[in-house]
Parts: C-alpha cells; structure tokens; sequence
C-alpha cells in the first residue's frame, strides 16, 4: 500500500501445531495491505509458503525471519500496536492510530500463545478487536481493514505471474502480462 510501512510480527510459533496459522498471519498481512511480516526463527516452513504465494500473485511483500522478535519491538521507529482481546476496542482508538500512521510506521503484533507482559508494556497501543477470545488471523484481518479504512481491497498487485478474474460462479485463474 502506499503510504507509511506497516509491518506484523507474528510472536511465538510451535513448528508442528502453528504452522497454519503462522502462514494464514502472513498470508491475511500480505493480502490486507501490510509491507511485510516478520516470523519466529522456526518458522521457515511459513516463510517459504509465504514468499511463493508472493512470487506467483504479486507483491510488493516481504518475509523475514527474527531471532529476537522483541528487539523488533523495542527498536521499531514508528507505532507499536499490539492486538490482544484485554486492549482497548480498536473502534475507540483506530482515528488516533490512523493518524499516527500519517506520519510514521506502524508494527502490528500478535501472539501465537500467552504473550509475556513486557510486550504489553512497551506497545503503545494494545488493542482489542472485541474483547473476547478469537484468533490473531481474525484480529489482523479487521485492524488492517479499520487501519487503511477498506483502501486495501482495491490494492493492485504487481510482478504477479497470474491473476483471478472476479467471476459470479467459477473459477478462472490467468497468466499476467510481463509488460502488463
Ligand atoms: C489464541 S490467542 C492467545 C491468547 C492468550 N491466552 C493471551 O493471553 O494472549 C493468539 C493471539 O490472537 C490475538 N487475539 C485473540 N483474541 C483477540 C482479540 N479479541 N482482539 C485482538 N487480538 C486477539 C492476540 O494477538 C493473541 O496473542
């Protein structure tokens, strides 16, 4: 998207169990409108399906690996918002949080499991997409939506080498262009 980065940082994955859900974090940033997403070190399966789903329906979008995720916190040079269903309701902090992004980067951060207090304490927004349990793919997927106020539906891809045509019924999948 245009515009200010947003970058995700996907705390904590169980290789094995969070596989899925590590990639749909990354797969729901990178089709929401977010620049890049950054994973836990063993998280590599995700990045690799992550990078592939990018180099064959487009970009721009990248995928990194941290070893120390927390750092990425703590040296982000723009707005830390972490979503967790104890924060405040994201109807209640999103205009702030807009215009926070009108001037600078924003990172969006979200658990895999029980997410230690520290990261409670240096985010500087906590937000809650409701106050009840969900999941963090369902919690991304309506703040990016609040954050870039529906913008990103109508985000154009590029480098793609195939693209969906929007149909009432079926599926049709066809080659991009090159000089598209
Ligand atoms: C399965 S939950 C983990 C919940 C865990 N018990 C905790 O205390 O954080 C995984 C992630 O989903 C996200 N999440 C779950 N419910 C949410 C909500 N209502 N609002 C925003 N994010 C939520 C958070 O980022 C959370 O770290």
């Amino acid at each position: 998207m245009n515009g200010q980065e947003v970058a995700v940082l996907r705390l904590g994955h169980r290789p094995g169990r969070d596989n899925r859900m590590t990639t749909h974090v990354g797969l729901t940033a990178r089709a929401l409108g977010a620049d890049r997403v950054v994973l836990a070190s063993d998280a590599r399966t995700s990045l690799e399906t992550i990078s592939d789903i990018t180099d064959r329906f487009g970009g721009p979008f990248s995928v990194e690996l941290a070893d120390d995720p927390k750092r990425i916190i703590r040296e982000f040079p723009g707005v830390v918002v972490h979503l967790t269903m104890y924060g405040l309701p994201v109807q209640n902090v999103e205009d702030e949080i807009r215009a926070a992004h009108a001037d600078g980067p924003v990172l969006v951060v979200v658990g895999a499991e029980k997410v230690s207090f520290d990261v409670y304490e240096a985010a500087d927004y906590n937000v809650g997409v409701t106050n009840q349990p969900h999941s963090e793919v369902a919690g991304l997927a309506v703040f990016l939506d609040r954050l870039f106020d529906g913008r990103e539906l109508d985000r154009e891809w590029t480098d793609a080498d195939r693209r969906v045509v929007p149909m009432a019924t079926g599926k049709k999948v066809v080659p991009v262009d090159p000089e598209e």
